[in-house]
């Protein structure tokens, strides 16, 4: 079954073309990288796909939704943290991860919070302010207000920011289990270790355009990395110098 298909989505802003004719699927239970340098179009490609934004052209279908026509439907079976997001600085995030759960009406929210809190090893900050919060920890709060409510897809932009390399492998974990469940999960990063790592597919984008796909498996991370910085055009001597 496929989880995402598009049609040659094209969003532009003014003279900016920030997407060009994505044409993907993306298999129901993929892990899904979606890799390009800073500015490729990665965001706008979750946006359009997560209902945040409408296409100039072309279409999408999300969990056989059109997030243009059927927006509230995409939200509803989907889970998503998008690239700037923090927990509100005056409540706890025990408080913010309950109305989440509230919003999305979570069974045994109490529960799903404190094993998230747990999995994450926020535990020790569920009662305090946000406010206070370090960047690691607001970023696994709102990862697992992403997977809270257990929805079939997931969208993370750029997964693994501001978290120490301890937290990123927990988190690597744990995204590789939701898939091994059946899950999709959509991932945008810039980071190729991540794609190497994680993905059961890579799509590059450089400049709006699906310029390559791939699968990593097999591939480690230097060849990813050399191909990656073909297909965009980089300066071959990157990759060489991590060779
Ligand atoms: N609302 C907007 N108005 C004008 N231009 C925009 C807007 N959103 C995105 N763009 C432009 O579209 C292009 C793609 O932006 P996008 O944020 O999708 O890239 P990205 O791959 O997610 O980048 P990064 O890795 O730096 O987060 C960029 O040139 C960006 O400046």
């Amino acid at each position: 079954m496929v989880a995402i298909e598009t049609s040659d989505l094209t969003r532009r802003f003014g003279d900016v073309t920030a997407l060009s004719g994505l044409s993907l699927s993306v298999e129901e239970g993929a892990l899904f990288g979606l890799l390009g340098p800073n500015g490729s179009g990665k965001t706008t490609a979750i946006e359009l796909l997560t209902g945040q934004l409408e296409p100039t052209s072309g279409t999408a279908r999300v969990v056989g939704r059109d997030p243009v026509t059927e927006p509230m439907a995409v939200r509803e079976a989907i889970g998503i943290l998008p690239e700037r997001e923090d927990p509100p600085s005056f409540l706890t995030p025990r408080e913010y991860l309950t109305f989440v759960g509230e919003v999305r009406e979570t069974a045994e929210i109490e529960t799903r919070i404190d094993g998230w809190a747990d999995r994450l090893e926020f535990a020790g900050v569920l009662d305090a302010l946000a406010t206070g919060l370090s960047e690691g920890e607001r970023q696994r709060v709102m990862l697992a207000a992403a997977f809270l409510h257990d929805p079939d897809l997931v969208f993370i932009d750029e997964p693994l920011v501001n978290l120490d390399p301890i937290m990123q492998e927990r988190v690597k974990e744990q995204l590789a289990a939701y898939c091994s469940r059946g899950n999709t999960l959509f991932l945008s990063t810039h980071y190729v270790d991540v794609a190497a790592e994680l993905c059961t597919h890579v799509g590059i984008v450089d400049d709006g355009e699906l310029v390559a796909e791939c699968d990593p498996r097999g591939m480690s991370e230097e060849e990813l990395l050399a191909y990656f910085v073909e297909e965009v055009g980089g300066d071959p001597a990157v990759a060489e110098a991590r060779a």
